[in-house]
């Protein structure tokens, strides 16, 4: 058992379902005290901010990775209601632009300590080199999310989505302080599915990621906690 007031949750579960009793029913066997939660685009969409809501007040963390990709108006009023929400975490994309991450900034300033950390996607996970290519980015992934970081890091955020790959690198270029959040996490064995630029829990956390995110190994396991529960002592051993 982890000793629940000393743990930091280091993982981020991405409730990536279409059926709300299905997610509220892992919800149930979890404890905050062992992990976070992350809401994206599927559930939001299906189940909209009471869902978030509901999470929130169970006494778990809650990411809104909702990836904000606007104009500055339209960004920072968004992130200002993710803030009513009462997440902890919400993030927006570095490839918005300086000036959209600073209005996003600027947003969260009225909620003082209870502003959620503001985070900012830089290549996904997903993503090649060679697909990055295709985009127009003739840098590797690895340059471009270094980048990224920069100009999110300049823009006042508190870290970045990276995959990690690159979280060494971003370490010792933006100092321990610059909070890195990586999914693509694939436990030795488990099927990578779409994602492309992966590690494991241990090598992600040797490398620096500050924060693992972790989907489909987790949600779509036949005993979730108990998985949950292995990587937790994996990355306490480890
Ligand atoms: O670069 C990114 C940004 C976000 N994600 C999200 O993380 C989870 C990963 O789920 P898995 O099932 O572990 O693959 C998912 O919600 C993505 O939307 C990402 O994978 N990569």
């Amino acid at each position: 058992m982890q000793d629940s007031k000393n743990f930091d949750p280091k993982i981020l579960i991405a409730l990536d379902f279409a059926d709300e009793q299905q997610a509220k029913a892992l919800i149930a066997k979890l404890d905050p005290a062992s992990c976070r939660l992350k809401v994206g685009k599927e559930m939001f969409t299906l189940f909209g901010p009471d869902f978030v809501r509901s999470l929130v007040q169970q006494g778990f963390d809650v990411f809104l990775d909702l990836k904000f990709h606007d104009i500055p108006n339209t960004v920072a009023k968004a992130v200002s209601a993710a803030a009513e929400l009462g997440v902890w975490m919400v993030n927006v994309h570095a490839s918005g632009g300086s000036r959209m991450m600073q209005a996003a900034r600027e947003a969260l300033l009225p909620y003082g300590d209870k502003a959620p950390l503001l985070i900012a996607v830089t290549v996904l996970t997903s993503m090649t080199g060679e697909e990055l290519h295709q985009t127009g980015v003739q840098r590797s992934p690895a340059e471009q999310v270094l980048a990224l970081a920069r100009l999110t890091r300049e823009a006042g955020l508190d870290g970045v989505v990276c995959s990690a790959q690159e979280a060494s690198l971003l370490k010792t270029e933006l100092g321990p302080d610059f909070k890195l959040v990586t999914p693509g996490i694939r436990p030795a064995g488990s099927d990578a599915g779409d994602q492309r630029r992966i590690m494991t829990p241990e090598q992600a956390l040797a490398a620096g990621s500050d924060y693992l995110v972790i989907g489909r190994p987790i949600t779509q396991a036949a005993d979730p906690a108990a998985v949950l529960a292995q990587i937790n002592l994996s990355l306490v051993a480890s």
